[in-house]
């Protein structure tokens, strides 16, 4: 898989990620550890090099599962974990890193990221400028090698920008929510920071298994998502079928077609996550297929069928 630069940086990230918010016992979906391990481990070996995965993704439990899976070749690979919102004064950033690099068994993260901005889920309001001293710390150490962020604003990333290098931004992005292209891709496209897409495949609708009618059991977290819903569910249906036939023509899935398109966006690189192996060797395939200026602005137009009818982020409660 061909790699691109993060950033500015001296690091080279492939253009779909493994995203690692279902690994393992410790997450609501109900994969077992040894599963979660394989999928991973088949994400590599299908060529995807760069893994994200945060603190709180089972409170540390991604970040070990990630080390079983890959210590042996961590000379090979790319490791994205992030800080949470509860720990980004000076000394609980300092700390949160050096727990992370322990459950991930290695002296440094490639990129470090400041999962979502101060005062998110009711934390403590701490200035940017005291975070990004802790991160520049941290890099000067070589304990962390980049900054990013996530779920900033363009306001936000701007202020963050103001103390120190930011690489990546990592904002929810799909064909069926494009709000960051309204709002912080210009900024990054201007600044060369890598735009790091999650939730690429809008949490597994994209992939078009879900029919109308379908209910999640109680415990998956997409009931409350409202592009599982009502209008938006059925739009998505409308565009589901449209992009049939681009898919039949490339020979490839509709989870394939999503990423493809999205990683074909500027500075776009794709989170796509996985429950099993199968499906990671699927979104790597992604990274091959090639479409055509027209095919990109076909499928920018059937996506709108979704995305200019929402008018907040439909994942809004996620991870
Ligand atoms: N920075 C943040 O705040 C934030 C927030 C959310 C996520 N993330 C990161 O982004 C990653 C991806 O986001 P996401 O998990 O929310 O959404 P996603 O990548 O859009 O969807 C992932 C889900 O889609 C289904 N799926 C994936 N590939 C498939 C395939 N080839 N065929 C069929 N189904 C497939 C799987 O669910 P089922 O098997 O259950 O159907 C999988 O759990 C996360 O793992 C995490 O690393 C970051």
């Amino acid at each position: 898989m061909e790699k691109s630069r993060l950033g500015t940086s001296d690091i080279h990230i492939t253009p779909i990620l493994m995203g690692t918010w279902q690994a393992g016992e410790a997450m609501w979906t109900g994969i077992e550890d040894a599963d979660s391990i394989k999928t991973i481990r088949a994400a590599f070996d299908a060529g995807i090099t760069t893994i994200d995965t945060a603190e709180i993704y089972g409170e540390g439990h991604s970040e070990q599962i990630i080390a079983a899976a890959l210590s042996d070749v961590r000379d090979r690979v790319e490791y994205a974990s992030k800080v949470f919102a509860n720990h980004l004064k000076y000394d609980l950033v300092i700390e949160a890193c050096d727990r992370s690099l322990k459950n991930l068994k290695t002296d440094y993260i490639d990129l470090y990221q400041i999962h979502w901005p101060s005062g998110s889920f009711n934390s403590e309001i701490v200035p940017i400028e005291e975070t990004m001293k802790a991160l520049n710390k941290l890099k000067e150490q070589g304990k962390i090698r980049s900054i990013g962020v996530s779920n900033f604003n363009r306001a936000q990333l701007t202020e963050a920008s103001q103390y120190g290098r930011i690489d990546s931004l990592q904002p929810p992005y799909s064909l069926f929510w494009r709000h960051v292209e309204k709002d912080a891709m210009p900024y990054c496209i201007e600044n060369n920071i890598s735009i790091l897409a999650y939730s690429p495949l809008a949490q597994g609708l994209l992939t078009g298994k879900f029919e109308p009618g379908h209910k999640f059991d109680p415990t998956d977290n997409r009931a409350k998502n409202k592009l599982f819903q009502g209008e938006n569910f059925e739009r998505a249906q409308q565009a589901l079928e449209k992009l049939r036939p681009i898919a039949a023509r490339h020979n490839c899935s509709l989870a394939q077609l999503a990423l493809a398109w999205l990683i074909a966006q500027p500075q776009t690189n794709a989170i796509a996550g996985a429950r099993y192996a199968e499906q990671a060797q699927d979104n790597a395939k992604a990274a091959n297929i090639q479409l055509s200026q027209d095919e990109l602005a076909e499928i920018d137009t059937i996506g709108r069928i979704v995305t200019d009818h929402l008018d907040e982020n439909p994942v809004m409660w996620n991870w």
